[in-house]
């Protein structure tokens, strides 16, 4: 009998491998909004690991003492602000306190975001409204504000947002696949235009990675889940964690606009239905 998958937490992210050496990012600020949970939580350890001071982001305060702790336990250098990614105007003064009490931000990983499963054709408008001003509006206020600081103060900086794998659309997750699709082009976008600041602006697609996030599916559509790829099996975390320090700091330097996907081969064998697959398609 296989062992049931464990969503893995911080005592596993204190031990996983790392893909640098060294405290390569001594002296750098990074944010991961949604660094409370799952690949929020992996890739701020992975970024604390190698020496950066992390500030994580997200609505539920508990998770976020908890993951400070968790950090600052294990000798690392962390702090939080509780924040929305819905709130424009909130989301303009937290930079602006960051600024204030760091003067400088590195890397942004914009990783906050979420969805529900849902037939397209059920949708509400509020359904609707919900996850694109999430995944899209919010993934925007985060990139914009930031990008303005960054400018501004003639600093470099560095976008790493987290979006899906999109181009086969995403059955059961239409809108959470607009919204994706929306942020991928704005990120090819914005690259070039933010160019002349030094701005760097990537995407990391992940597929079925096993996190807190899986809570949100059914265990009808999650027994289908790790069948959707050619490895035949979820992604972890701290997967992508590792994407997005390798794109986000030094080591990315010369790539801008890009998408890094990793889902195990799926975008080219497989299908995944969030809510659960039809009869039609069986
Ligand atoms: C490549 C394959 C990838 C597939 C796997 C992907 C995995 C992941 O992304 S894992 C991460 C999952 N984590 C989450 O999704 C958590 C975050 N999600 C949320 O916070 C919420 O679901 C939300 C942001 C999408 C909505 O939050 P909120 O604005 O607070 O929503 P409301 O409760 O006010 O509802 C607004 C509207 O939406 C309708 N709705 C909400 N949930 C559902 C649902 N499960 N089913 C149907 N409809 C839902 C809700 O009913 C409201 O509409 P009205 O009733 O018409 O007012
Ligand atoms: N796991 C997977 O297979 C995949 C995940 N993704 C995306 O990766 C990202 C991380 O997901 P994962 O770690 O798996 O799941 P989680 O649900 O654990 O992470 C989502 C995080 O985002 C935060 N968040 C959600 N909405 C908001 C908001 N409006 N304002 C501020 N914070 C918010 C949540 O915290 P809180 O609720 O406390 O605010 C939570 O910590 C998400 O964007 C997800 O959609 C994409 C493809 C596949």
């Amino acid at each position: 009998m296989t062992k049931p998958m464990t969503i893995p937490n911080d005592a596993d992210f204190a031990n996983s491998p790392l893909p640098f050496s060294g405290d390569c990012f001594k002296g750098q600020l990074v944010l991961v909004s949604g660094g409370g949970s799952g690949i929020g939580k992996a890739t701020a350890w992975c970024f604390a690991r190698l020496g950066a001071h992390i500030i994580i982001t997200g609505r539920t305060e508990q998770k976020l003492i908890d993951t400070v702790a968790a950090l600052t336990s294990a000798g690392l250098s962390a702090s939080y602000k509780i924040q929305d990614i819905r709130d424009y105007d909130g989301i303009a003064a937290m930079y602006a306190d960051i600024f204030a009490e760091f003067g400088r931000l590195d890397i942004l990983i914009n990783n906050a975001g979420g969805q529900f499963p849902q037939s397209a054709i059920d949708f509400s408008k509020n359904g609707w409204d919900a996850v694109v001003s999430n995944n899209l509006n919010g993934s925007w206020y985060m990139m914009q504000h930031a990008a303005r600081q960054w400018r501004d103060r003639k600093q470099q900086g560095s976008i790493v947002n987290i979006v899906a794998v999109v181009p086969r659309g995403m059955n059961g997750g239409a809108h959470t696949c607009a919204a994706r699709a929306g942020v991928i082009h704005l990120s090819k976008t914005v690259a070039v235009e933010w160019a002349e600041y030094n701005i760097r602006v990537n995407c990391v697609a992940p597929g079925v990675i096993f996190s807190e996030g899986m809570r949100a599916y059914s265990p009808e559509a999650l027994s289908e889940f790790d069948k959707s790829n050619p490895m035949k099996r979820f992604g972890t975390p701290w997967d992508i964690a590792q994407a997005c320090v390798y794109l986000g700091g030094p080591s990315g330097s010369f790539i801008t606009g890009e998408v890094l996907t990793l889902d195990g081969g799926g975008q080219l064998w497989g299908d995944l239905w969030m809510h659960g697959r039809p009869d039609y398609f069986r």
